[in-house]
């Protein structure tokens, strides 16, 4: 596989994954997942990680694996993807994993005493990145295997920083997040 078939495959099997963080920045608040409680005098999780935001972007994530393979044939060819169309539990595995992810480290930034919406460089990076494909390869072992070979991986460790702070960014200037990671 050329640079540009391996970067656009990474991009395009992450999507679904990519997507949910969104989604619950734009749907996120109401009742927090860890009803308040906390642990050791610090919250489980905190008010970042709510119900809403975790469904929201499972469902997102799910619904745009499904909406890609509805143009996998003229996007993907095009762009040189190689990957088999997603699964639908590979698009569950990706989205769930992403919010299952993050939640871990909000998880650890309670317990390491940073408080919600501090930075964890590094972390808040790739937190998602690890549940993502943790998940999917547990729910579509043989896509996830096939699709996530090591170069690919590599670009989605590569990419994933670099697309988390430009987004962030973003989504800071809009006004949609309090800090900018
Ligand atoms: C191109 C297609 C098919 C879909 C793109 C779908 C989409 C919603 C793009 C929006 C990306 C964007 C500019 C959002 C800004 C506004 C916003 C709602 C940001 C809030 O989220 C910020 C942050 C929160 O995460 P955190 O809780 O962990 O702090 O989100 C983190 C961002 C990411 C994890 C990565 C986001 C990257 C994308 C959404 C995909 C970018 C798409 C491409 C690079 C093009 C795809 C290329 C190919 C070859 C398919
Ligand atoms: N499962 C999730 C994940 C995110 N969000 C929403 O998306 C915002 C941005 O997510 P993130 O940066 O991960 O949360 P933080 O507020 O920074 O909290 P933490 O310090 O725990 O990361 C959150 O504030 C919250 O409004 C949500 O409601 N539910
Ligand atoms: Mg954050």
């Amino acid at each position: 596989m050329d640079v540009l078939a391996i970067v656009a495959t990474a991009l395009w099997a992450m999507l679904p994954a990519y997507v949910p963080n969104n989604a619950a920045v734009l749907a996120g608040g109401g009742r927090p997942i860890d009803g308040g409680r906390s642990w050791g005098g610090r919250r489980l999780l905190g008010d970042g990680k709510t119900w809403r935001g975790t469904a929201a972007g499972t469902l997102a994530g799910t619904a745009l694996a499904l909406a890609l393979n509805a143009v996998y044939e003229p996007v993907a060819a095009t762009l040189g993807v190689v990957a088999d169309p997603f699964p639908v539990v590979a698009g569950l595995g990706l989205a769930l994993g992403a919010m299952v992810g993050d939640i871990g480290a909000s998880f650890l930034k309670r317990r390491t005493g940073r408080e919600r919406g501090a930075a964890f460089p590094g972390l808040d990076q790739l937190d998602f990145v690890v549940g993502a494909l943790a998940l999917a390869t547990l729910f579509a072992p043989e896509w996830a295997l096939a699709t996530f070979r090591p170069s690919v991986l590599v670009a989605v460790v590569v990419i994933t920083p670099l697309l988390h702070v430009v987004t962030n960014g973003i989504a800071y200037a809009l006004g949609l997040k309090d800090e900018p990671w």
